[in-house]
C-alpha cells in the first residue's frame, strides 16, 4: 500500500489536518513526569493517577498493567502497552483479518521468521491476552497487534526533540512509505493547539491525498482524540500522482548506514531513488569523504603502522564514536572528550601508501565529523557552565563556532539534497541560540551596549514558494558569510580544527599544520577520496567550494554526478 498525490502539492502544505494516534504509549523512564495520554508535561508535583485531566484518564485504561514479563525483550514495555490500546481502541476492527490488522501491514511473517524477535513477540502475546482476559482459543489477534506496532509506529518528541513514547496512526499516515530524499516530513503539535493555529495552506488538503487500495472506512481522526497529534507537510513540490513519502530514520548517513538502520528497526532494505543510485548520490559521497595530504604537510599520526586506508579511515571513525558513546554515557568528562575528538578532527590520522606516509582526514562533511560537531557543541556548552569565570566566553564561543559550522556543513549538504531541509533548520536554529546566548556575554565582558540588527536578510519572513526559500537560502548564506568575514576568526579563537576552514559555510582550508596557505594551492595538494577502490591512477579530486556549489543551479547537480569519472568529483571553473 501506498500513498499519492491526487493533485499538484505546493511546497509547505500540510496534507491532512492534524491526525489523532489510535494508540500510543510514553516510554518508561516519562510516565512520571508526562501525561499518559496526551504526552504533556505535567506540572512539578503530579496528581495520581498521571493524567493532566480528567477527559484524559478516560482515555487510558492499561497504564497500570501487571508487570511485564523479561521474556518480552527486546520489545519494549511502551510496544506493549501500545498494542493493549490498540485492542482496547473502538476505532479497531479486530474482527477483519490479523494479517491486515485495521489495514494496517503487519510484517507478520517477516517478524516471526526472525528468531531474535519471534520468540518475544510470543510471550508478549501471551501477556497481552491475559491482561484483556481474552478467551480467544489462540493469540493469532495480540500477535497481529505487537506486529502492526513493531511496523508502524513512530517516535513522539516533543518541542526540543526528545523522544517521549511510540504512537500509531491509521492508514492516513501508516501508509506513507519511506524514502531517503522524501517529498514530506512530519512533526507533531501540541494538544492544546488547535487546528486553527496550525499553518494550513490548504484546508481542503484531506482531498490532496489518494489512498492506494483503501478499503477501510475510517475516518481521519478516528483514534485517541488526546494522543499526540501528528502532522504530515510536503517538504518538496509534489505532482498529482506522485507517491508521498516521509524519512523513518536519520538522511545525514551515508547509503549503507541507512539500510543497516531500516533493516535493524524495521526489517526492510530500501529500494528508493537515493539508495539505488549509482553512482552514488553527491551527498552520499561526501559523507563518507575522505581527504588525504601529502606527508611533508603533516607530522601527527594516532595509529601508526596502519597501511590500508580503509582500515585508517575505520579505526578513525571508531575512536570519535567511542568517545562520543563515552561522553554521552557520562564515561568521559567534556575536557577529555573535547581533546579527544578534536585530535583526530584536526590532525587525522598517518597512513603509508607505497612506503610514502600520508595523512588522512575525515571531510568536514563527513558523517562522523557532523555527529563530532553536535557532541563538541554540547560538550563546550557544559565546560562554559562548569567555568571559572575567565573562560565561561571561550567556552561559550567554541560552542557557538561549532555550532555554527555544523550549520554551514547541513546547509552545503541541504543545496545538494533538498530533504535535508529539517536537519539544517534544525542546526540553524540551534546556532542562532548559541549565538544569542553568548552575545550578553560577551557584551558583559567588554562592558559595551549595542544593538544590533541584521539588515542583510530577511531571516524571519516565511516563505510560500520553492523560489523564495531558494532565494532565502540564499539571503542567508551570503549574510554569514558576510558576517563571518569579522567574526568567525573571533569565534575559532584557540581552536585549531575550526581555525583552518575560513568560514562556517566555506569548508576550502586554509592553514595544514599551522601554516598559512593560499587555498587554491590547498586544492591542488588535496585529494578528495570518496571511494577510493574505483578511482583511477592520476584523478584528482578538488573540494567544490561553497561558492561555486552554490552557484550553480540545483538543475546542474545530476550532471556533475554524471560528469564525474570513477568516484571522483571533478569541477572546473
Ligand atoms: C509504515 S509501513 C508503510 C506502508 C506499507 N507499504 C503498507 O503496505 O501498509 C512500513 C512498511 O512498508 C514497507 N516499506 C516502506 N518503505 C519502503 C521502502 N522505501 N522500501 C521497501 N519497503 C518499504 C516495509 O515493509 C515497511 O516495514
Amino acid at each position: 500500500m501506498e500513498i499519492r498525490a491526487a493533485e499538484d502539492i505546493e511546497i509547505r502544505t500540510d496534507l491532512f489536518p492534524p491526525l489523532s494516534p489510535l494508540a500510543s504509549s510514553l516510554y518508561d523512564s516519562f510516565l512520571s513526569s508526562h501525561c499518559s495520554s496526551c504526552f504533556s508535561l505535567l506540572p512539578p508535583s503530579p496528581p495520581q493517577p498521571l493524567y493532566c485531566s480528567a477527559a484524559c484518564s478516560l482515555t487510558d485504561s492499561f497504564t497500570n498493567s501487571p508487570q511485564f514479563p523479561p521474556e518480552i525483550t527486546p520489545i519494549l514495555p511502551s510496544d506493549i502497552r501500545t498494542s493493549l490500546h490498540l485492542l482496547n481502541s473502538t476505532a479497531v476492527d479486530t474482527s477483519s483479518s490479523p494479517h491486515r490488522l485495521n489495514n494496517l501491514l503487519t510484517n507478520h511473517h517477516l517478524l516471526m521468521a526472525d528468531p531474535s524477535i519471534s520468540v518475544a513477540i510470543h510471550h508478549a502475546a501471551n501477556f497481552i491476552a491475559t491482561v484483556i482476559r481474552s478467551n480467544r482459543k489462540n493469540t493469532e489477534l495480540e500477535e497481529a497487534a505487537i506486529c502492526a506496532v513493531l511496523t508502524n509506529a513512530v517516535e513522539v518528541h516533543d518541542s526540543n526533540g526528545l523522544a517521549l513514547g511510540i504512537a500509531l496512526y491509521n492508514s492516513s499516515f501508516s501508509w506513507i512509505n519511506h524514502s531517503c530524499s522524501p517529498n514530506s516530513c512530519y512533526r507533531f503539535v501540541n494538544n492544546r493547539t488547535s487546528y486553527h493555529d496550525v499553518h494550513v495552506t490548504n484546508t481542503e488538503t484531506s482531498s490532496n491525498l489518494e489512498l492506494q487500495e483503501q478499503v477501510c472506512g475510517t475516518s481521519l481522526n478516528s483514534g485517541n482524540g488526546n494522543g499526540p497529534k501528528l502532522i504530515v507537510r510536503s517538504i518538496k513540490r509534489i505532482k498529482s500522482g506522485e507517491e508521498i513519502t516521509v524519512s523513518y530514520i536519520d538522511l545525514l548517513q551515508p547509503t549503507g548506514l541507512r539500510q543497516s538502520d531500516l533493516w535493524s528497526k524495521y526489517r526492510f532494505m530500501c529500494n528508493c531513488g537515493r539508495c539505488a543510485a549509482s553512482p552514488p548520490a553527491y551527498v552520499d559521497s561526501i559523507l563518507e569523504g575522505v581527504l588525504t595530504l601529502e606527508s611533508e604537510k603533516t607530522t601527527v599520526g594516532h595509529f601508526d603502522g596502519s597501511t590500508n586506508k580503509d582500515e585508517a579511515v575505520g579505526k578513525m571513525n571508531d575512536y570519535i564514536q567511542e568517545a562520543i558513546d563515552d561522553f554521552l554515557s557520562d564515561n568521559i568528562d567534556p575536557k577529555t572528550c573535547c581533546e579527544m575528538i578534536e585530535s583526530v578532527l584536526h590532525h587525522g590520522i598517518q597512513f603509508k601508501e607505497d612506503s610514502q606516509p600520508h595523512c588522512l582526514r575525515l571531510h568536514a562533511c563527513h558523517y562522523v565529523a557532523l555527529n563530532a560537531y553536535i557532541t563538541l557543541a554540547t560538550a563546550y556548552r557544559i565546560r562554559s557552565i562548569d567555568s571559572e569565570t575567565g573562560i565561561v566566553c571561550d567556552m561559550s564561543r567554541i560552542s557557538a563556532a561549532y555550532s555554527l559550522f555544523l550549520a554551514g556543513v547541513s546547509h552545503h549538504l541541504f543545496c545538494a539534497e533538498r530533504s535535508f531541509a529539517i536537519s539544517a533548520a534544525k542546526f540553524w536554529k540551534n546556532a542562532g541560540e548559541l549565538l544569542f546566548d553568548l552575545a550578553p556575554k560577551l557584551l558583559m565582558e567588554l562592558s559595551v551596549e549595542s544593538d544590533v540588527k541584521c539588515t542583510k536578510c530577511l531571516m524571519l519572513e516565511t516563505s510560500n514558494s520553492h523560489r523564495d526559500i531558494k532565494e532565502k537560502s540564499r539571503q542567508i548564506l551570503s549574510c554569514v558569510r558576510d558576517i563571518s568575514q569579522v567574526t568567525w576568526s573571533f569565534l575559532t579563537r584557540g581552536c585549531p580544527y575550526l581555525e583552518k576552514f575560513r568560514s562556517p559555510v566555506d569548508f576550502s582550508l586554509t592553514r595544514t599544520n599551522g601554516e598559512r596557505e593560499e587555498s587554491s594551492k590547498d586544492q591542488t595538494q588535496l585529494k578528495v577520496i570518496i571511494k577510493e577502490e574505483e578511482a583511477t591512477e592520476g584523478q584528482v579530486g578538488i573540494i567544490i567550494p561553497f561558492e561555486k556549489l552554490e552557484s550553480l543551479p540545483l538543475s546542474h547537480l545530476p550532471d556533475l554526478k554524471a560528469s564525474t569519472t570513477g568516484m571522483l568529483y571533478h569541477f572546473h571553473d
